[in-house]
């Protein structure tokens, strides 16, 4: 199966593996046959909870951003509790490797012989003593008791021995042990250090590089993609503005216009949300979209009446354009290759169709848009399906499932529906072609073969497109670095890693008529 489908596509509603699943032949959990909901609940079950999720997200191939919640509110977990569960449930996945490390030190076997169960059980408790600002008795003793209902008594007197070596040293003390020297292996130990697979430090070095800054800034952009994201807030244009936002407690956004800062915990309650005024997306993903919807206003050089937007579930971005279309009058084709993304795009957009806008969906491979549609948009965006090594901030195991082979697939299918994209193109219309990943192999390097392959495409300064998504105020000072496409970073802007590029098609046949 294509590791991309599957990682990014092939999930249920609750964020599960349609077909298929990681754990399947592997080592079954040997310590209960019931799920938590099924056991007798517990008066704290935090960690239970934690637990559960390292589970479904170990076995299951599930995202941790969707099997959190739902476990939250199965367990009925609310206020210091879920803050407390969030922070050792995603923490214990980011930190995964630099806790294996450790714990390999303390455990007489190799860590991959010891039952995957209790693995898990070792991570949430060595993320306590690490970590955290939990007591260390108590780290130990809950963890302990853990292993003991969860597992069994053999179990807990293995976990409270090994947490008891884990707990002689501190966090700086164990990665001066278990750490590569930085001077003979730098990519190494910044993999222990900062919790990252080796292949994917190295990856960001190079990106780094090959966007034009300093390999220096790989320790900080490392620690960034290892802290938790502040939530933002995206206003859909039309059905809310800043001052309905923030009577209801939120604050304005750091870049994109139309972003507004949540404080802290889930916004999903909120009836904006609910109605879909407003949802959660990334900065980056804001001025991704607002490029195309507002930046490219002087740029396309076409009747500006047809938008496409070519890989739209589940409809983030879809929404910012749907919504901006109204005022340029012209309507917007949503285009997945999902059936059950394209609904998730229906719901996205459902709110703004009522408004007016004009914007319909289809179920299609994006990859025969082009061939079917000639000539026919001024506007396209290609916000391919990537690796996702520029958002792992928000997807803390997906740097644990991907792997050098991914890139490879990934960045095949990214030329087919970037060239697609541009046959769907009409003369003088704009494409975006944007990624949530950094890497140059899925960025740079697909923009240049492409260019590189056709006569009838030149690629356009993308900077002062992105900056008119920019606030006012923070349009001067932003740094969008040497051109012509834009690619965003934690560490610099606070975003995930978006790459922007924008070209447009010149010498497309005119199509009339194609509807
Ligand atoms: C990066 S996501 C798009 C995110 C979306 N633009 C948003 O902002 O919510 C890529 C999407 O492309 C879809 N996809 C993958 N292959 C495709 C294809 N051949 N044609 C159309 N869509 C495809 C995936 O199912 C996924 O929903």
């Amino acid at each position: 199966m294509n590791n991309q489908r599957r990682d990014r596509d092939g999930r249920d509603a609750k964020g599960r593996e349609r077909s298929g699943s990681r754990g399947r032949g592997g080592p079954r959990r040997g310590y209960s046959a019931s799920r938590p909901s099924e056991r007798e609940r517990r008066a704290t079950p935090s960690r239970q909870v934690a637990l559960e999720g390292l589970r479904l997200v170990r076995e299951e191939d599930s995202y941790a951003n969707l099997v959190l919640p739902r476990l939250l509110r199965s367990w009925r977990v609310s206020g210091r509790d879920a803050a407390f569960t969030t922070e050792l449930f995603y923490g214990s996945l980011r930190a995964q490797g630099r806790l294996d490390a450790i714990l390999g030190a303390c455990v007489n076997r190799p860590l991959a012989d010891v039952e995957p169960a209790l693995v898990d059980v070792l991570r949430l408790g060595a993320y306590q003593l690490l970590d955290m600002t939990v007591a260390p008795h108590a780290a130990t003793s809950e963890t302990v008791a853990l292993a003991r209902a969860e597992v069994g008594a053999g179990a807990a007197s293995f976990v409270n021995a090994v947490l008891r070596r884990v707990g002689e040293r501190t966090l700086p003390e164990w990665l001066a042990e278990v750490a590569p020297d930085r001077e003979q292996d730098l990519a190494g130990h910044l993999a222990v250090v900062h919790s990252h697979p080796r292949w994917v430090v190295r990856a960001l070095m190079d990106a780094l590089a090959g966007h034009g800054r300093s390999r220096e800034e790989i320790d900080e952009l490392l620690a960034a993609q290892n802290a938790a994201p502040s939530v933002s807030l995206v206003m859909r244009p039309g059905l809310t503005d800043l001052d309905e936002l923030i009577d209801h407690g939120a604050g304005q956004g750091r870049l994109s216009v139309f972003a507004a800062a949540w404080p802290s915990g889930d916004p999903g309650g909120m009836d904006l949300v609910q109605q879909g005024r407003v949802a959660v997306q990334d900065e980056g993903s804001q001025l991704a979209a607002l490029a195309l919807a507002l930046g490219a206003d002087d740029l396309v050089r076409a009747e500006d009446a047809h938008w496409l937007d070519l890989c739209a579930g589940p409809g983030g971005k879809t929404a910012l354009l749907g919504g901006l279309t109204v005022g340029h009058d012209a309507d917007l084709l949503a285009v997945e290759l999902q059936e059950h993304r394209t609904e998730l795009v229906e719901r996205t957009v459902a709110a703004l169709q009522e408004a007016g806008c004009e914007i319909t969906t289809r179920t299609a491979d994006g990859t025969t848009i082009g061939g079917e549609l000639p000539g026919r948009f001024s506007r396209v965006l290609v916000d391919v399906p990537c690796s996702g090594l520029g958002a792992l901030r928000r997807r803390p195991e997906a740097r644990w499932r991907r792997t050098p082979a991914d890139i490879g697939h990934l960045s095949t299918l990214q030329r087919d529906l970037l060239r697609s994209a541009l046959d769907a193109a009409a003369d003088g219309g704009v494409v975006a072609y944007v990624t949530c990943s950094p890497h140059i192999a899925e960025t740079r390097l697909v923009v240049a073969d492409i260019l590189k392959e056709r006569g009838d495409v030149e690629q356009l300064d993308a900077r002062e497109a992105v900056r008119a998504g920019v606030l006012p105020a923070q349009r001067a000072g932003v740094d969008l670095g040497e051109g012509p496409s834009v690619q965003l970073w934690p560490h610099v802007h606070g975003t995930d890693a978006m790459y922007i590029s924008l070209l447009r098609r010149q010498g497309a046949p005119t199509v009339e008529g194609t509807a």
